[in-house]
């Protein structure tokens, strides 16, 4: 049986909201991210429909966690336990976006009697969620975008300033619109799925519904990234036949990019379920690269023309789409992370043909995950040098080009089209 809520005494199969509440307490209680949840069959009982609605509360609690626990507070003597904090939480989110107040708390009660443990606070959850059903919806509103946690907001407004922190945290609260590459012509995708062209030739589609029922989804035409995301394989600027090698490339986003500019791919990634999904995606797409499940750092092919290297890192520049993030991290990572970036940085460079390209990137908005690991790589090896001539492509502000000449890109710019992730990426010149 796939992980997720036992279903109840009376054998009906756990619903959309039980299911959101797991989600919620294993995010919160264990730390876990959702795609893994996700990946590892948490919804898999559940009908689609119900899938993507269990998945849709959880995110909106999640981004509206804050304020639900500034109405909740009023209403509780002391901080309940978290999987009851989570039916309240849920509850509080679905009646303050308004949910229909008699279902809301009566599923919210259903889920609690048949707790063994915590059955006995089925009152509790009726009458605190009947309050915030009468008084919650019109405190909503005037209640304060919910900040960051402190691990990332301290760090974060120390590099940025605690007004553009202010602007990221408005931009995580208002979510993400889709948006598409396409293999050949983004404006017959723009004009197929109904979606408007962005500055920098990615498509945006803020009504998007199922990705897999959208034209040109079965004939592989386009694929979901990020306008952000979608930057740093344009700057590199793949010829046809160079040799180039995309060192952490899965799900593949930057792999299709490269085989459909014509280049000759190589696409490593340290995990096989994950580069099952370049593989799917490069099927789908019909596009060619080879395939390498192995450890980047252990990578001895080459020499290559140009290297892509999307380094892990820790993600913080994709809250708008990761509303769990902040809340399953602590930021403890952090220091490993950058460990490694630097390692694979140093060891990119030795798989690089004399003159050749090396684009570093990462979806971080910590610059030490970005600005520090180049200006640090810079240091290391002075052959290199930062090409900022390649930076100036259309729809990039200047304004957003780094002092060691990489470029920035955060959650705030953009706000009127829909604002885009958080980046951070450098091209390199051997
Ligand atoms: C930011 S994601 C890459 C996203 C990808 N470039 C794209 O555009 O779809 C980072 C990837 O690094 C991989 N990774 C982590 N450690 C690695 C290692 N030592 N060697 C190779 N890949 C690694 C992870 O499995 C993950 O898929």
């Amino acid at each position: 049986m796939p992980p997720g809520p036992r279903p109840r005494r009376n054998d009906s199969p756990p619903s959309a909201r039980a299911n959101a509440v797991y989600l919620l307490d294993q995010i919160m209680g264990e730390g876990r991210l959702m795609p893994e949840l996700l990946a590892s069959g948490a919804l898999d009982r559940l009908e689609p429909g119900d899938r993507a609605r269990a998945q849709r509360l959880a995110t909106d609690t999640l981004r509206g966690l804050e304020r639900a626990d500034r109405l909740l507070k009023k209403h509780l003597r002391k901080p309940p336990p978290l999987h009851v904090s989570n039916i309240l939480r849920l509850g509080t989110v679905e009646l303050c976006m308004g949910g229909d107040a008699h279902g809301v708390v009566n599923d919210a009660v259903n889920l609690i009697a048949g707790h063994k443990r915590y059955g006995k606070l089925k009152g509790l959850i009726n009458a605190v969620l009947r309050k915030i059903a009468a008084d919650g919806p019109a405190a909503w509103a005037a209640l304060r975008v919910p900040h960051l946690p402190k691990w990332l907001r301290a760090p974060l407004a120390e590099a940025y300033g605690s007004t553009a922190v202010a602007g990221f945290e408005v931009a995580h609260y208002a979510g993400a619109p889709l948006d598409l590459t396409a293999r050949t012509n983004a404006q017959s995708v723009a004009d197929a799925t109904g979606g408007t062209m962005l500055p920098t030739g990615s498509v945006r589609l803020t009504q998007p519904g199922q990705v897999s029922t959208l034209p040109g989804f079965d004939t592989g035409d386009w694929w979901v990234q990020d306008a952000a995301a979608a930057l740093p394989a344009q700057i590199l600027s793949a010829q046809p036949n160079e040799a180039v090698l995309d060192l952490c490339a899965a799900p593949g986003g930057k792999t299709l990019q490269l085989s459909a500019a014509g280049a000759t791919v190589t696409a490593l990634d340290l995990s096989e379920q994950r580069m099952t999904r370049v593989e799917q995606n490069l099927m789908r797409t019909g596009l060619n690269a080879t395939c390498i499940t192995g450890d980047a750092l252990e990578h001895q092919g080459g020499p290559y023309d140009a290297i892509l290297l999307d380094a892990p890192c820790s993600a913080t520049g994709t809250i708008r789409r990761h509303a769990d993030l902040p809340h399953a991290r602590d930021g403890a990572e952090i220091g490993d992370l950058i460990a490694l970036q630097e390692a694979m940085l140093d060891h990119a460079i030795t798989l690089l043909k004399p003159g050749g390209r090396l684009m570093f990137c990462t979806c971080s908005l910590l610059p030490d995950e970005g600005e520090c690991q180049v200006e640090n790589a810079l240091a290391r090896h002075p052959h290199l040098r930062a090409d900022r001539a390649a930076l100036n492509r259309p729809g990039i502000d200047p304004a957003w080009i780094t002092e060691e000449g990489g470029l920035r890109l955060r959650p705030d710019y953009w706000a009127d089209l829909g604002g885009m992730d958080g980046f951070y990426m450098a091209l390199l010149r051997g």
